[in-house]
């Protein structure tokens, strides 16, 4: 076995801490090739998809991948913009404006990196990069609030994956979720009633997030619940009745039961039961994406009117919102407290030039 060499341990550098922010990636174009070369890494993940592989393989080489990325790019193309994908160019942004907050409060002490998931930057070139400019005690957040196997923990497989082939294993700290953080809370509160104050309160406040199969959480996934949580912290921060908000599940995948109520059946029934108006807001995406984008904004929009809805608004992902960028500094900020950044290289440094590295 050949272990990967590290360049900082041959030069001599300043230890780094490092924070390693994801999200779960995206095509690198809005076209069929793309989507299948996307869907193929992101579907084959047993993580995502847990059924047996030989079925699987099947199930998805000979009809998923040959009807899917035609229809996906499609969608994808509608919510493309000249930067690329919109999750890619929310990520990025993110990245940069979190970078910006560690570099006035570290200095140059801290590297902050982003990586997807699936797709580019993929996460083992980033961890290459970190590790290669001297992290030595990384941070890893995922951009996901909620705790799901098919997110958070394959997020941790591809990190655990990438360090069996390195030598030198960091310092390392996993955030996996921060649901019901009380900033998190105020921050999307306090984007509604911005909502609010310059739109006026709907009939019903619809909080939507990602499905997952309702298997996942019959054998124990925590998702669920923390998406229950979510929605009821931020009904109490806005003082809403129990009539007033709901909890719904968007984007199923395939023909099993996810978990329910399903957002479009929703939309498609609160106008027959008199709720003529709604606003909605996907907490678990932080940033907007072709789910909420095209899904929410246009395809539910269209069921909502369609089934005799009057008003419909959807309010933006948390994306770049200064108060976001302060809420998820603060989480890497209260991770690194303890560490200190600076090490003692002598020693190991003397050791490598005799070594003749
Ligand atoms: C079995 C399939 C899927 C599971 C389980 C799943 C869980 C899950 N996904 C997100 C977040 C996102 N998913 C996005 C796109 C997307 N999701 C699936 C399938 C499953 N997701 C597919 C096939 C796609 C691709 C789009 C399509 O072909 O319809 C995205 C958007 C990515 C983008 O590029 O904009 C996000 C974000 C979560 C949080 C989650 C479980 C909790
Ligand atoms: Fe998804
Ligand atoms: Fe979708």
């Amino acid at each position: 076995m050949k272990y990967q060499s590290q360049t900082a341990f041959t030069h001599k550098q300043a230890d780094k801490i490092g924070v390693l922010i994801t999200n779960l990636g995206t095509p690198d174009a809005p076209t069929p090739k793309a989507l299948k070369r996307y869907l193929k890494e992101f579907l084959w993940d047993p993580r995502v998809v847990e059924v047996p592989r030989p079925i699987w393989w099947m199930v998805l080489n000979l009809i998923i991948l040959n009807i899917r990325p035609r229809r996906s790019a499609e969608a994808y193309s509608t919510v493309w913009t000249d930067e690329g994908s919109p999750l890619m160019v929310h990520t990025k942004a993110q990245a940069k404006a979190i970078r910006a907050r560690c570099e006035q409060v570290y200095g140059n002490d801290v590297v902050v990196e982003f990586a997807m998931r699936y797709g580019n930057p993929s996460i083992s070139s980033v961890l290459d990069k970190m590790l290669n400019a001297g992290v030595r005690k990384l941070v890893v957040l995922p951009l996901y609030p909620h705790y799901c196997a098919s997110t958070t923990g394959s997020t941790f497989d591809a990190i655990s994956h990438d360090f069996t082939q390195r030598r030198w294993i960091p310092d390392m700290r996993f955030v996996s979720h921060y649901h019901d953080n009380s900033e998190y809370i105020d921050v999307l509160a306090a984007k509604v009633k911005k909502h609010w104050e310059a739109h006026g309160k709907a009939d019903k406040l619809i909080l939507s997030y990602h499905g997952i199969p309702k298997r996942y959480l019959i054998n124990g996934d925590p998702y669920h619940c923390e998406c229950h949580k979510t929605s009821r912290l931020v009904a109490e921060k806005l003082e809403l009745g129990r009539d007033e908000y709901m909890t719904t599940f968007q984007s199923r995948f395939g023909r099993e039961e996810w978990l329910k109520p399903y957002t479009d059946e929703t939309l498609k029934s609160l106008p027959g039961q008199g709720v003529k108006s709604v606003q909605i807001m996907c907490p678990g995406f932080s940033a907007d994406c072709l789910e909420t984008i095209e899904e929410i904004g246009e395809e539910n929009r269209d069921y909502f009117m369609e089934s005799g809805g009057e008003r419909f608004e959807y309010i933006e992902a948390l994306n770049s919102d200064p108060a976001h960028i302060d809420m998820l500094f603060n989480i890497i900020a209260t991770n690194l407290s303890d560490w200190t950044v600076q090490s003692d290289n002598t020693l190991r440094d003397k050791l490598a030039s005799d070594l003749g590295a």
